[in-house]
């Protein structure tokens, strides 16, 4: 009441003289007025509400229909969407869509070791000796570090240097483009080298591309991967082959990837090798190795 009357207070008029307020308003106005008035203004007042619940009588519009069919409305849309949830079809889980190659059609064996171990020049040979098409991580993210529009050129680079290991969805989706271009040429026998260097990216290679037959494991002292990489370094241009660099890659390695391997071991799918004498005699022990596993 008290918040109605202030509302009439900015209306300024002449002691005693009506103010043209609403009519709610008026009726909480503290402005005097004389008794014939008063009784005037009942009286317009009263006919006025007669009028008016004549007129709410007449019309479907007035306030009782209205509210009563916005009432029905309610109830019935209430009573609509609790039938409507109760036979709504429960979304399926997408199902597993399982590897794009079978490991039957194609073959894959990962190649890991330290670095410096001697992985890719491995690798190398074989190509020549046995026909296979040899992948190397590193070499497909440094070609996607310089390739012109690449939007991950800068975090390939910054990983690179730090030894670390870039986000799995961008090494995968080259392996998985390698693997199928080569696999639409024909070929089906892939060394993949320096991958999977993490548990993330093992399992999604397993699991969207292919099952790895084996692993080749180099095993190599920590000082003679050193000495080799120092001097590589010295033409190889690769902004990882510093002194920096090297000790920030063995720690990823131990750290990071040794787990991969330990994983891959405990299902028995682990080749060990040392890889510490000549290029030759590791040559020749990694292929009496596949040969054991039925590769000729
Ligand atoms: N058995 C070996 N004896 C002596 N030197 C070797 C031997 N194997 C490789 N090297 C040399 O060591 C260096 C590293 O070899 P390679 O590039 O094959 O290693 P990697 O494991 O692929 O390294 P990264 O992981 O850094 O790419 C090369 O300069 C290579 O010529
Ligand atoms: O799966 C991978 C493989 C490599 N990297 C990064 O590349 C460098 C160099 O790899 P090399 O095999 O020695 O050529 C490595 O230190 C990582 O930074 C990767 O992130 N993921």
């Amino acid at each position: 009441m008290f918040t109605r009357s202030l509302r009439t207070a900015s209306l300024k008029a002449p002691r005693g003289q009506l103010l043209k307020a609403p009519i709610g308003l008026r009726a909480y106005s503290k402005f005097p007025s004389s008794d014939k008035k008063k009784s005037e203004e009942k009286s317009n007042q009263n006919s006025n509400d007669q009028k008016d619940s004549k007129e709410q009588k007449k019309s479907p519009f007035s306030k009782g229909y209205v509210l009563g069919a916005l009432g029905i409305l309610a109830v019935g849309s209430t009573v609509l969407a609790s039938v409507y949830t109760k036979h709504e079809p429960k979304l399926a889980p997408e199902p597993k869509k399982g590897p794009a190659f079978s490991d039957k059609d194609v073959s894959v064996i990962f190649v890991l070791g330290g670095p410096g171990s001697g992985k890719g020049t491995q690798c190398g040979k074989l190509v020549n000796e046995k026909g296979f098409v040899h992948l190397s991580a590193g070499d497909l993210l440094r070609a996607e570090q310089v390739r012109e529009g690449s939007l991950d050129g800068a975090l390939i680079a910054q990983c690179i240097k730090e030894g670390t290991i870039v986000p799995q969805e961008v090494t995968v989706r080259l392996l998985r483009n390698a693997v199928a271009d080569n696999v639409a040429k024909g070929k089906n026998k892939f060394l993949v080298d320096g991958f999977p260097r993490k548990m993330d990216q093992a399992l999604t290679f397993e699991d969207e591309i292919v099952k790895s037959a084996f692993t080749l494991f180099f095993e190599c002292p920590e000082q003679v991967m050193l000495d080799r990489l120092l001097e590589r370094g010295k033409t190889s241009g690769r902004a990882d082959d510093n002194i920096e660099s090297i000790k920030k890659r063995f720690r990823t390695f131990v750290e990071t990837s040794m787990p991969v391997v330990d994983y891959f071991d405990k299902q028995g799918k682990v080749v060990k090798l040392r890889c510490d004498e000549p290029v030759d005699t590791v040559g020749n022990r990694v292929k009496e190795a596949l040969v054991k596993r039925g590769i000729n």
